[in-house]
């Protein structure tokens, strides 16, 4: 589970994130959706223990910069950052030498298979395309089987396979009692998978929905999102 209480982040200028609060359950997709600058970046970042902030962030009911926070937290940033000089294939062992797992192999070759990279498991970090790091950016980010995984972006840059092997992965997370945590923009990436939904807008939550309300309220997330994002808040 992730919970966010009361979360603020202060640039040197700029107010990005404002008294935000939210909780993820376990096996719960929930979506950051806002436009460009609404903050939900500076959210991410702060969740994963990148940034300092105000407020409260437990993971798994650890504070997010414990280790025992750590152990459980996967995330895939906006703009992957792989090492140069390592192959795909090595950044996984890399990443399951930290994480100190065991019989990791066959699912790396799962995550390999599915997103296509077992062909270019010999490739050097430097060699790949932008959108072959998002892929390995996201095999490593669940090769430890996170509780909680947050995705920045996630399908900017994937081909259509990959991006349709993303989505099976989000349900299977979600049923395996993952929090899942998508921030994006685009709302039809995400139309059918969501279970609760934050707008973000100037730093703020401005309308929060889980898909019961929105059904029940015969409300179009959609039209919510612009509404809000081309209005006042609601
Ligand atoms: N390193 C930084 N220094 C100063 N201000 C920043 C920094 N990063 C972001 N900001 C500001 O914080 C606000 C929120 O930015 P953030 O990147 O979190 O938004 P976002 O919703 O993720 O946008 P996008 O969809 O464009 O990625 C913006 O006003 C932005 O200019």
């Amino acid at each position: 589970m992730l919970a966010v209480s009361h979360l603020t982040k202060r640039y040197s200028s700029a107010l990005a994130n404002a008294d935000i609060s939210f909780v993820v359950q376990p096996g719960e997709v929930s979506v950051l959706l806002g436009p460009n600058g609404a903050g939900k970046s500076t959210a991410v970042k702060c969740i994963v223990g990148l940034l300092r902030f105000e407020g409260e962030i437990t993971v798994c009911g650890h504070p997010n910069k414990s280790l025992e926070a750590k152990r459980v937290l996967g995330y895939v940033p906006e703009m992957p950052a792989l090492y140069e000089l390592l192959t795909v294939e090595e950044h996984l062992e890399f990443i399951a030498r930290a994480y100190e797992l065991k019989d990791w192999k066959p699912w790396a070759q799962t995550l390999m298979d599915r997103f296509e990279l077992t062909d270019k498991k010999d490739k050097l970090g430097s060699e790949l395309s932008k959108g072959m790091q998002q892929k390995v950016s996201i095999c490593a980010a669940l090769l430890p089987v996170p509780k909680v995984i947050l995705f920045d972006e996630p399908m900017v840059g994937l081909d259509p396979h990959a991006i349709k092997e993303l989505k099976k992965l989000f349900l299977e997370l979600k049923q395996g009692g993952c929090s899942v945590i998508i921030s994006t923009h685009m709302l039809d990436s995400v139309d059918e998978l969501w279970d609760s939904a934050h707008i973000m807008m100037g730093g703020r939550i401005a309308a929060s929905r889980t898909r019961e309300e929105i059904e029940r309220q015969n409300e179009n997330l959609e039209d919510l999102f612009f509404q809000i994002t081309e209005g006042g808040s609601k």
